[in-house]
């Protein structure tokens, strides 16, 4: 049985939708898994065998990312995690600065370990790696619609250049040819690789088995990056001391009025925005216009939800095309422009808990999500049943009252998700 000596695998997540995407997996392949909101002030009281540290850390600078997430490994390996998890962006989603490469070598030298994978694919999501280079949807990353992502546009879809721009350490590539040999062939690349200097090896992988191969190849390592694929098979290697009795996903239900807020603006949230529009009523916040008269457009959009909320869900957005992007984008700047977004999505969700009686909150974008966890003071998440894959509802810990929270990631889940999602709740 796990976890009467703390939980076994720790994981470090680069934002917050990423990391309810992490728990959930570990929670499918049997592992009992609390994330928590940034890295908390004090031990792990739940007995669990997977912890998810989320930071929001993809885009700060890399010195601020690296740093985190060193304090993040400090406390997970004070509860006596065993094994060490980085998870990022199943499309890779960084900047030329960083941080993946950065913040990779920086636990590796903290773990004294001179080798480790990386990993994004995401089969159930359409994220296939093959020779290297990484396929969202079926056409290369950088014509995916990720070439326009407001904050982190990916622009080759080569992980080995990508990485291998971000880090000191030699990158190298476990190929599909060695990986459908098996876990023998796997690890005997991964000696290889070591003899050669290679510190970080990008991993091929198209299908689930693909990644049960390397997971298993991977039981030795202190340290894994990836997405939240390789996730699915990590469990299995410890199966045995896993309580399989337990119910890992069980969710106490919650009752109270119901929203959606979105600031992103991937070709799948904008999708699900057009359905959901037909079915509840929205509101437009105008990035332009909030910066012409932030208070007025905030206000706007609590007093258009405070109209419709009793009736059912309503849906604010900011999510716009890439076109409206760049025209915010070219009079606010990049960062900017996102972070007045950011500010307006926090201040919105603390008015519509706090005073318009809101419990059940779908959150859709990783920044987005990080803001508005932010500003409710979740302080960790219990993660329940997927809505779509990768997405959980999940109830808060350390709010006033439990609420029921769902982060999307952007590019996750079908186009009917904001409707359907309240059908699945606990
Ligand atoms: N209309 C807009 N103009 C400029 N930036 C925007 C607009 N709408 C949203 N944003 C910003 O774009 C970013 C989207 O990132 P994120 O929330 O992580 O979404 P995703 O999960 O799709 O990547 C956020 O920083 C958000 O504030
Ligand atoms: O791996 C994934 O694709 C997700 O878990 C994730 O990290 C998505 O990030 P956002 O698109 O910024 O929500």
């Amino acid at each position: 049985m796990a976890t009467a000596s703390g939980p076994i695998l720790g994981c470090i997540a680069d934002d917050f939708t990423g990391a309810t995407d992490l728990a959930s997996q570990l929670v499918s392949a049997g592992m009992r898994t609390l994330q928590t909101i940034g890295i908390p002030e004090t031990p792990l009281e739940a007995d669990v065998d997977a912890v998810v540290v989320a930071l929001k850390s993809r885009t700060i600078p890399a010195k601020e990312a690296t740093d985190q997430s060193i304090r993040a490994l400090d406390w997970l390996r004070e509860q006596g995690c065993e094994q060490f998890y980085f998870k990022y962006c199943s499309t890779f989603d960084s900047t030329p600065a960083g941080n993946i490469g950065p913040v990779t070598e920086a636990l590796m030298e903290a773990l004294g370990t001179a080798f480790t994978v990386a990993c994004p694919a995401l089969p159930a999501n359409r994220r296939s790696v093959f020779n290297g280079y990484l396929f969202a949807n079926g056409v290369p990353l950088n014509e995916s619609g990720m070439q326009d992502h407001p904050l982190t546009p990916m622009t080759d879809a080569n992980l080995v250049r990508v990485l291998g721009a971000q880090t000191t350490r030699d990158v190298g590539l476990i190929d599909y040819a060695t990986l459908r040999q098996g876990d023998a062939a796997v690890i005997a690349r991964i000696e290889a690789l070591k003899a050669e200097g290679v510190g970080i090896a990008i991993c091929d992988a198209i299908d689930n088995d693909d990644l049960f191969v390397l997971a298993r190849a991977c039981r030795d390592l202190p340290l894994v990056t990836a997405g939240s694929g390789l996730a699915l098979g990590l469990p299995a290697n410890v199966a045995e001391r896993l309580d399989h009795t337990r119910d890992a996903a069980r969710l106490e239900p919650i009752a109270g009025r119901e929203a959606v807020l979105s600031g992103s603006c991937s070709r799948a949230t904008l999708a699900q925005i057009e359905h959901a529009r037909q079915h509840m009523p929205s509101y437009h916040l105008d990035a332009l216009a909030l910066d012409d008269d932030y208070q007025n457009v905030v206000d706007a959009a609590l007093d258009h939800a405070k109209s419709h909320l009793e009736a059912g869900p309503i849906l604010i957005f900011a999510s716009a095309s890439p076109e409206e992007v760049r025209r915010a984008q070219q009079r606010l700047g990049v960062q900017q422009a996102g972070e007045l977004v950011e500010r307006a999505m926090a201040e919105i969700a603390a008015e519509l808990v706090g005073r318009l009686g809101v419990r059940r909150l779908l959150v859709a974008g990783g920044e987005t999500s990080g803001a508005v966890v932010s500003a409710l003071d979740v302080k960790g998440l219990r993660i329940g049943e997927s809505i779509d894959p990768g997405v959980p509802w999940t109830t808060t810990l350390g709010t006033d009252e439990p609420l029921a929270l769902a982060l999307k990631s952007g590019n996750f889940g079908a186009t009917d998700f904001m409707t359907k999602a309240w059908k699945l709740m606990p």
